[in-house]
């Protein structure tokens, strides 16, 4: 199968990801992973490309490209990313999303950057916005649209273990014809 796992950030996607593969002996692809390499790849730190990607939309669309790459190639892969079910598209078995209120992940955010929470909640909601424009514009993406998920997390209710149980359930009883073709996904421009 080829999962993906989608979300804002601090929503709780590497944290699913990794321990979702850990427990189906997947492997785990990330979009934070496939940046770093971006940069590697241009001798450059990660923060140093994130500054050069407000400017250059080439490098959302490098990362994006990657992704769907992986998607339409590969098996037995957690991918998880911002966009991962949206670049994945019909190539994902099963395409999660996962949310948490602002205020929750900008805690989280503020806890994992060791920041001050009104710094990581301005970040946070600032970073958002300018991310769904983004997708909007490259690619006729509604970020908010969450018609094609098939699992929906709000993670602030369950705690690590609780998310990736209720994954699990349903990998387990996931049935390949229960879904093929009735939830395409249209309109994208893939112009990656
Ligand atoms: N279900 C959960 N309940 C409580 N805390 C969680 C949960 N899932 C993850 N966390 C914690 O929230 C923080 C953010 O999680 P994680 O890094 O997995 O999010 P992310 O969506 O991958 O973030 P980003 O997109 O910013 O990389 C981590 O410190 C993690 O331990
Ligand atoms: N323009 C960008 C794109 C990505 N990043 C970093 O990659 C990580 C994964 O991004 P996804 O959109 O695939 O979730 C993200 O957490 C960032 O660290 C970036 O910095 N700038």
């Amino acid at each position: 199968m080829l999962i993906t796992v989608s979300g804002p950030a601090g929503s709780g996607k590497s944290t699913l990801a990794e321990s979702l593969a850990d427990a189906l002996d997947y492997e785990h692809v990330s979009g934070g992973d496939i940046f770093r390499d971006l940069a590697e790849e241009r001798g450059m730190t990660p923060l140093e490309l994130n500054k050069q990607a407000e400017e250059d939309e080439d490098i959302d669309r490098d990362l994006d490209r990657r992704l769907r790459d992986i998607a339409r190639k590969r098996d037995e892969v957690v991918l998880e990313s911002r966009l991962a079910g949206w670049m994945a598209g019909d190539y994902a078995d099963l395409k999660v999303w996962l949310s948490a209120p602002l205020e929750i992940r900008a805690e989280r955010i503020s806890q994992r950057e060791n920041k001050p929470i009104e710094q990581a909640r301005e970040e946070t909601r600032e970073r958002g916005e300018s991310e769904a424009h983004r997708y909007n514009e490259y690619y006729n993406i509604d970020f908010d649209d969450l018609s094609i998920y098939d699992l929906s997390i709000n993670t602030a209710r369950w705690g690590p273990q609780g998310v990736l149980s209720l994954t699990l359930h349903a990998v387990q009883s996931y049935k390949e014809t229960g879904d093929e073709g009735k939830t395409p996904i249209t309109d994208v421009e893939y112009d990656l």
